[in-house]
Formats: C-alpha cells, sequence, structure tokens
C-alpha cells in the first residue's frame, strides 16, 4: 500500500542532463538467515516481499526515549530474497560470456558487508560459468586461459604459483599489467574447476588464522579468452570478483596494528572503487545531477588498479559489468546492509526499469519512504526481539 502511495521525487530543474549509461547490471540477493544464527536467537531484519516486484522491507531497531517499545522502521527497496544461483546466473551473469566470448571485457563482482553471501554466490556462478564455457554452444575457436589472484592491502598473491606475491604496474601505455602471473590454458569445465578449487583452498588456509575466519581480501579470477585469428591484444577477457567484505573499525575482532592497517587498506580500496563508479558518465550523485569529473586516485588501491579498464575511457574493448550486492538479512546487520543498499542504488541509478524480481529499482523509495514512516512515527513493537 505504502508502495502504491509513493509519488517518486521530480527531476531537479536545472539539473544536467546524463552522458550514456554505463554497462552496469546491478541486482541484490540477501541470503538466508542460517539454522545456527537462528539459534543465536538472530532474527531476519531484511526480507523481501514475495507480492511486490523488487521490494524489500528492512527492519531498523530504534531506541526511544520513554520506555516506549522499539521500533520498525520499514524502508521499502528492492531485491528478491531466496533467489537460486542458477536464476541469478541465467539472468544476468550468463550474457557476460559471448560477450567476452566475442573479445569484449565481462565483469562481474559480488559486495556487502562481511558474512553477507558473496563467496557463496561467486562460488556458485564460477562454477556455472565454467560449465558454460565448455558446453559447445559457443561457436568459434579459442584458447582459455586462466589467472586467479588475490589483492590484500596493496599487496596481489598468485594464487595458481603458491600464493607468490607480484607487482601489478602501468605499462607506458597506462595499461595495468600483472608481472610475472602464472596462467594456466585450460580446455574443459573439470580442469577449470580444479584449479578454482586450489585456489579458493590456497586462499581460505591462508586467511584461517586471522581468527573470525573472513576472507580480508578481493579474489579475482581472471578468463583470458584468445581468438587466434585475432591480432595480440584483443582478447576477451572474464572478471569474476569476491570483494573483500566491507568493515567499520569498531567491528574488527582484533585490534592489532597490522589487522588494524589490513582493514583501513581493505576499506580505502572498497571507497576508492565506490568514488571511481560515482564519477561515471550516467552516474547520478543523488541530487539529479550529472557527476563532476572529479580526479580519482585509482592508483591509491591495488584493487582499482586492476580493474582500471571498467572507467577508462581509451579502453578500446568494451567492458560489461555486472554487481551483485550481497545482504546478511541479520537484524545486527541492517546498518551494514543499508549501506549495501545505498552503494547499490547509486550503481543502479543508470540501468533501465527492474525487469525481474532480483533487480534494484526507483533510486529514492528506500530514503523517501524510510523517512515517510519515521516521521509518522509509527510504532510496531517487535515481540522477541528484546529477549534475544
Ligand atoms: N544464498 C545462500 N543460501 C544459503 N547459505 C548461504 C547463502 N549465502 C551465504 N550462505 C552462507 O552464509 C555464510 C556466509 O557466506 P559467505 O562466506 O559466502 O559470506 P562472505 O560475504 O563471503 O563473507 P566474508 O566477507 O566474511 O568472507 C556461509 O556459511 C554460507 O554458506
Amino acid at each position: 500500500m505504502l508502495v502504491h502511495r509513493f509519488e517518486p521525487p521530480r527531476q531537479k530543474t536545472g539539473s544536467k542532463s546524463k552522458t550514456t549509461p554505463p554497462n552496469i547490471t546491478v541486482v541484490t540477493r540477501v541470503r538466508p538467515i542460517s539454522s545456527e544464527e537462528g539459534s543465536w536467537g538472530l532474527v531476519v531484519a531484511v526480507c523481501s516481499r514475495s507480492d511486490s516486484i523488487g521490494a524489500v522491507d528492512l527492519h531498523k531497531l530504534r531506541r526511544v526515549v520513554g520506555g516506549v517499545p522499539p521500533l520498525i522502521v520499514i524502508l521499502l527497496i528492492s531485491i528478491g530474497a531466496d533467489v537460486q544461483t542458477k536464476i541469478i546466473y541465467d539472468d544476468v551473469v550468463h550474457s557476460l560470456i559471448p560477450w567476452a566470448w566475442d573479445g569484449n571485457v565481462g565483469t562481474l563482482f559480488a559486495y556487502g558487508q562481511k558474512g553477507s553471501g558473496k563467496t557463496f554466490t561467486v562460488r556458485g556462478l564460477e562454477h556455472l560459468v565454467a560449465q558454460s564455457l565448455f558446453d559447445g554452444t559457443l561457436e568459434g575457436e579459442r584458447n582459455l586461459y586462466l589467472a586467479i589472484f588475490e589483492l590484500a592491502g596493496n599487496s596481489a598473491y598468485d594464487l595458481l604459483s603458491a600464493r607468490a606475491p607480484f607487482p601489478v604496474r602501468e605499462d607506458h601505455l597506462g595499461t595495468t599489467q600483472l608481472v610475472g602471473i602464472q596462467e594456466s590454458q585450460i580446455g574443459s569445465t573439470p580442469e577449470l574447476l580444479a584449479l578454482l578449487n586450489t585456489a579458493n583452498e590456497l586462499r581460505r588456509s591462508a586467511h584461517t588464522v586471522k581468527n573470525d575466519g573472513s576472507l580480508r581480501s578481493h579474489a579475482v579470477c581472471r578468463i583470458r579468452i584468445e581468438r587466434p585469428s585475432q591480432e595480440p591484444g584483443r582478447d576477451g577477457i572474464l572478471y569474476l570478483i569476491d570483494l573483500a567484505g566491507s568493515e567499520a573499525a569498531r567491528d574488527v575482532f582484533s585490534h592489532l596494528t597490522e589487522r588494524m592497517k589490513e582493514t583501513r587498506e581493505l576499506n580505502m580500496s572498497l571507497s576508492v572503487l565506490k568514488d571511481y563508479i560515482r564519477s561515471m558518465p550516467g552516474i547520478d550523485k543523488g541530487d539529479g545531477t550529472a557527476p563532476s569529473k572529479a580526479y580519482i586516485p585509482f592508483r591509491q588501491s591495488t584493487l582499482t588498479k586492476v580493474l582500471k579498464h571498467l572507467f577508462d575511457s581509451s579502453e578500446s574493448r568494451q567492458c560489461r559489468t555486472t554487481v551483485i550486492a550481497c545482504i546478511n538479512p541479520s537484524f545486527l546487520d541492517t546498518g551494514a546492509s543499508k549501506n549495501t543498499l545505498r552503494y547499490a542504488e547509486m550503481l543502479c541509478q543508470s540501468q533501465p526499469a527492474p525487469k525481474w524480481e532480483v533487480h534494484y529499482p526507483s533510486a529514492h523509495t528506500m530514503h523517501d519512504l524510510s523517512y515517510r514512516v519515521a516521521n509518522k512515527e509509527k510504532q510496531v513493537p517487535v515481540l522477541g526481539l528484546l529477549r534475544s
């Protein structure tokens, strides 16, 4: 009812017209709460509406002066929860494969707070990509090469070469080069999956020593698709990226200097990526005006150096990007979930109207509606929450 009553704000007069939208598709995915989390008393605070395309309720606890029970602030946003990885793949990832096969750059990245399901999603998608690449439906002769690496802070490690560190540099043409990285030629789905498994095991074992088991590095799987009939340098590239979870310093389990430095570098790389995306043509700053051409220090972070092609107007190959914003539905994570949705909101201002239920719809719905509901001071007691 609230969705239907809501009128999106009018475009501000005098706002600059947008330039060509970038080729970005954004979807959000709310993971289910696990039975273990349920047994700890963590209740679901973010859930999608089965009767509404792309709408989700985000319940936020607020303490009110005077002993009034906590409020639920309801935000209406996008999303479909419990969507199977295969459905996400068919709708927004599969198209990247013929795109890269034809000599373009396809990039998928999963973004979200720690524990929101990024690795789960990317691993599932990697399996489906591995099957599609060798199912015989793609035409033409191609040679496929796989590189898997990890970006932790400002260091890069080759996961196909026993986690050997390697430098990320720019050549004289401004192209990012992964110096000395190992590329393995792949000829079948099992071969590709075996290499992915080895790399993921290596990544996980390198991080288990670091207390809470969260992966604090960005994992990049790069599949280079060489077309023997074409001149060198015209290869298609497919990137599958599992970004590290964003985290606030107060949430960091250990406050050792090394650990805090790691968190700072991680947040910095995510923030530079965000600034970078914001500066792209077609991305709205949120007030209806086109972005100013601000200088973005992409060299400050290895992540943005590696992803430079996405934002570089001199890049001759066309780029298409799919972003999956992952959400942990627990009520303890609503603040982080809201940030993730805002990030998705910023990105999807450039995409056409939602096509299906996991797409993120109107950019303004979340803020305005939450504001209205909050202003009405609608109080909805949450049974059971205080006990937990
Ligand atoms: N769609 C899903 N369905 C079922 N379980 C899921 C789903 N998404 C995530 N999970 C489970 O939730 C937990 C956290 O997921 P995952 O490790 O992928 O999160 P993450 O965002 O990569 O975390 P981090 O950034 O801390 O490494 C895992 O136990 C995973 O199996």
